[in-house]
């Protein structure tokens, strides 16, 4: 059984419907990349999913029992408030200070229990919250751009460590990500999002088309290949956009120092 079944979701605020008709599974243990431009319904799909928001039409089902971690885009913490890392993950509940510790081990940084918040580097303070959102051992995790503000070396190595956690953990993972050239190796799946799903597929198919191979060749760079891809409209001419602000270069996933 599918851990989430979303079923001609539509989601308004108000007058502005900002999804329509939107379908899609996300399966056990698989990682799956939301793209799509800026407003088009991206995070309002994560937040549906979470209950956050109400869907005005269509279904949502999800197993029942799942368990979500939510990781989102970013998350304020006043700099004068004395705060560790160990009581920040356990605020939001009873947690035990070894669950914490098993926590910040599967997102990669073991050590930083009594650090202080508001002393972590940016990329730390994205692992904080990753172990934040693994405490409850999830079936499956949500990812908001949760790489934003980081460089892209910090970005790729983020992204290694959840394709470790999936392989550690087991659970499945939905993320949004404007990275695609960076996320696309990690993804079983690629869902292209504006207000409905343009598209959807597996990175591989993607970068075996024409279109990606006429710009980037064999090489790992493929962010630009898919916003630009060519997306079938023939039922629905209200999606001709062309989210081409990547840059395509093909860059060296060096790993991060962490
Ligand atoms: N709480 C809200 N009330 C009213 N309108 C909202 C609300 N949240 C989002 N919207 C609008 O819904 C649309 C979709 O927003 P959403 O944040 O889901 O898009 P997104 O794809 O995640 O965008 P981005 O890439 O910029 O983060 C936007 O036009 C936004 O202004």
């Amino acid at each position: 059984m599918s851990l989430i079944s979303v079923q001609n979701l539509s989601v308004s605020y108000g007058a502005n419907t900002v999804l329509r008709d939107v379908t899609l599974q996300i399966e056990p243990g698989e990682i799956v990349t939301i793209v799509g431009p800026n407003g088009s319904g991206k995070t309002s799909l994560l937040r549906a999913i979470i209950g956050a928001v109400t869907p005005t039409q269509g279904q949502l089902r999800k197993k029942a029992g799942l368990r979500i971690g939510y990781v989102p885009q970013k998350l304020h913490i006043d700099p004068t408030l004395p705060m560790t890392v160990e009581r920040f993950l356990r605020l939001s509940g009873k947690v035990a200070k070894e669950d914490c510790a098993t926590a910040l081990e599967t997102a990669g940084v073991p050590d930083l229990a009594k650090r202080q918040m508001s002393g972590l580097s940016g990329g730390q303070f994205q692992r904080v919250l990753l172990a934040r959102a693994l405490i409850n051992r999830p079936d499956i995790i949500l990812l908001d751009e949760a790489t934003q503000g980081l460089d892209q070396p910090g970005s790729a190595a983020f992204y290694r460590r959840i394709e470790e956690v999936r392989r550690e953990t087991g659970c499945a993972v939905l993320m949004i990500s404007h990275e695609l050239h960076v996320v696309m190796s990690a993804s079983d799946r690629v869902i292209c999002l504006n207000g409905h799903v343009c598209c959807e597929g597996t990175p591989e198919k993607v970068s075996s088309a024409p279109e990606y191979r006429a710009l980037f060749g064999s090489g790992t760079g493929g962010a630009l290949a898919l916003y630009r891809h060519d997306h079938d409209h023939a039922h629905d001419g209200a999606c001709d956009h062309d989210h081409g602000h990547g840059h395509g270069h093909d860059h060296d996933h060096t790993e991060a120092a962490e």
